[in-house]
């Protein structure tokens, strides 16, 4: 199903807004065959009528048929919003797309033009041009258009600006394609979104627009029909007669309230896609244990426990497919000791950060999180409230993403960041949150504190944004960090200088530390237990010095034998064959059977138990069984 038709569906405003402005639409072209009289020839002998079986809505001042003026005015109110929101858009969206894509001297100059124009209201610029220009409807509609065009182009500029920004625009100037065909191809389609929300409310305004303008006689000129003249006519009598001014402003409400709820209910649709913010995350909710599933065992792996996981589901709505949702991670259950260093490993895919988030309570919605328990320091989280969570959050928690240069704000200087948490959480006053964030780069290792406080973030490397980041998580001192991929992003010599740190500020602190990571260099030198994930479950935990020297899952062996390894080497690289499956697409029997080189056909049946082994645990039907999983041929 393609894009347009998914978002459309379940909004019962679209249909009832369009379907009335379709068929608007039709009676306005049909007016000919519809209307059942001659809209300008009227009856003297019969003036303001009131509704009858031979005139449905009575007749005007002059004894024209008021039902047939309004259809007629209908094709002019929808011909002149089409005018009107054409001009608009041929000239706006082009030089939006050009001016927000090549910026420069062009941009600055006309950006300054638009905000003068913009500034002024636009009918009174509208009727400053007609009376120069000369009145006439579409001639009025043109300047309106032009008015318009400037909303258009302020829209689309902004849109493109920040398309333009995207690795995928990067990806087409590097493939070589022409600048027609990157705004085409690639920044139209950003835009358009946004565009069509502008110009269906673009319609309901021309249509008061002609309304007004005929109103005030600049528009339609008598004796043809429009709402605006018909309410003009109805005024000069309205005293004697009131009911000639009903059908043109109920038509006009009808038809611009039409049209704003049919942008409304796009913009939403639009909106709805675009979520999956962590604004609207929700705390996670209590699931009674699925009788399908088998039992996590409950013991605690770790000796004083901060964090106790039982039975952590996470699901995401399934792209097209409402009311359908896909299982990203499910009935994952472990345990965080207070100051113990965790890391969660697995390939792209398996779950790990949805995992962590969900702890923290920020797994963007419409994600559904359930566990049948989560407790953090003895405090149970599955089934709070939004508030708790973000106090926990606040205070308890920290979180320490991949790409640090992303995670700072760019508008605001690093001091101004890294107070804001003191400020708010801990209730410093500025001066004292000035020192203790200069305390904290001191001890993050930047030099010259003071005057880095005032610099903006991308005045920082990456490995020193990353310190900035350190230093903010760890400054609402949390008894818990979560760093995902915290070193990813950065080159090796600056790695393992991050490590240290968070190995040094673990120490000095005594937080926990749940740290995601794909290098396998990270979980030895700095965890003490690992948890492994594929395909969102829990596939093998234990200590990290067993788990690395001995896995019990063939998962797990494959990805430490898939480790490249500074040595010469003949043949091809040891691998896991094949790829992670999409969430929710795991099949029957155990979620890696067709990648495991041990498999059994007992394998692809049923679901596999995590069976508890000493001092850890194994999600494998084969647990116990002499298999050779260490062998780098058995991974080639
Ligand atoms: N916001 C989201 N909406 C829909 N699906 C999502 C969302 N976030 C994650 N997923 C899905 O959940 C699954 C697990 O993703 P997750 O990011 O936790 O994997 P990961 O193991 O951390 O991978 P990586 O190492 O690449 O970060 C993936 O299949 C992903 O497509």
């Amino acid at each position: 199903m393609s894009v347009l038709p998914r978002r459309l569906r379940g909004r019962a405003v679209i249909p009832v807004a369009g379907g009335f402005l379709l068929l608007l639409i039709l009676v306005a072209f049909a007016a000919p065959l519809v209307a059942p009289h001659d809209p300008t020839t009227g009856d003297l002998m019969r003036p303001a009528q009131l509704p009858s079986g031979q005139h449905w809505l009575g007749t005007d001042s002059l004894g024209r048929d008021v039902l047939s003026r309004i259809v007629y005015g209908a094709r002019v109110a929808l011909l002149a919003a089409l005018v009107a929101v054409g001009v608009a858009v041929v000239i706006g969206l082009p030089a939006g797309l050009v001016l927000g894509y090549r910026g420069g001297w062009a941009d600055r100059i006309v950006l300054r033009a638009a905000e003068g124009v913009n500034a002024m209201p636009f009918l009174l610029v509208a009727i400053t041009f007609i009376a120069v220009l000369g009145p006439g409807l579409f001639k009025s509609m043109a300047v309106v258009g032009v008015v318009y065009a400037v909303m258009v182009l302020r829209l689309v500029r902004g849109e493109t600006l920040a398309a333009r920004e995207e690795l995928y625009v990067t990806g087409a100037v590097v493939a070589g394609a022409s600048t027609a065909r990157i705004l085409w191809r690639h920044l139209l389609p950003a835009v358009a979104p946004s565009l069509i929300v502008l110009v269906t409310t673009m319609f309901a305004t021309s249509i008061v627009a002609e309304a007004t303008l005929s109103y005030l006689g600049l528009g339609t000129q008598p004796p043809d029909a429009s709402w605006g003249n018909m309410l003009a006519d109805a005024q000069q009598t309205a005293f004697a007669h009131w009911f000639p001014a009903i059908p043109p402003g109920v038509a006009i409400l009808v038809t611009v309230l039409a049209f704003n709820l049919l942008g409304d209910g796009l913009r939403d649709a639009f909106a709805r896609e675009a979520t999956g913010s962590v604004l609207d995350a929700r705390p996670p909710a209590v699931t009674e244990p699925d009788p399908s599933l088998p039992d996590e065992p409950s013991t605690p792996d770790a000796p004083d426990t901060l964090v106790a996981v039982r039975g952590l589901s996470v699901s995401f709505p399934a792209p097209g497919e409402r009311g359908r949702w896909v299982p990203a991670v499910t009935d994952v259950s472990f345990d965080i000791g207070r100051g113990e260093v965790v890391s969660l490993v697995g390939e792209s895919g398996s779950g790990k950060s949805v995992t962590a988030m969900a702890l923290a309570g920020l797994v963007p919605a419409p994600a559904v999180v359930e566990a049948r328990s989560i407790t953090f320091d003895g405090r149970e989280l599955a089934g709070t409230d939004a508030r708790t969570m973000r106090t926990l959050r606040a205070g308890s928690i920290g979180v320490v993403f991949q790409d640090p240069l992303k995670a700072l704000n760019p508008a605001f200087t690093v001091g101004t960041q890294l107070t804001e948490g003191l400020r708010v959480v801990h209730g410093m006053s500025t001066q004292d949150a000035r020192r203790a964030a200069a305390e904290w780069l001191d001890r993050v290792r930047i030099p010259d504190a003071t005057h880095r406080l005032r610099q903006y973030p991308h005045e920082f490397s990456g490995g020193m944004a990353q310190r900035v980041m350190i230093a903010m998580a760890l400054s609402a001192e949390p008894a818990l960090l979560i760093a995902d991929e915290p070193t990813t992003a950065l080159d090796v010599t600056v790695q393992g200088e991050i490590l240290d740190l968070l190995r040094e500020l673990q120490e000095q602190t005594g937080m926990s530390l749940l740290i995601i990571t794909h290098d396998q260099g990270v979980v030895a030198d700095l965890a003490e237990r690992v948890l492994v994930m594929y395909a969102g479950e829990l596939v093998e935990r234990g200590r990290v010095a067993d788990v690395l020297t001995g896995p019990r899952h063939p998962y797990t062996a494959g990805l430490i034998a898939s480790v490249p390894r500074n040595r010469r080497r003949t043949g091809p690289l040891p691998r896991v064959r094949g790829v992670v499956p999409a969430a929710g697409r795991w099949g029957e029997g155990c979620r890696f059977h067709d990648r495991c080189p041990f498999a059994l056909p007992a394998c692809a049946t049923g679901t596999v138990a995590l069976h508890t082994l000493d001092g850890g645990a194994s999600r494998c039907l084969r647990t116990g069984d002499d298999l050779a999983l260490a062998d780098p041929a058995v991974w080639r």
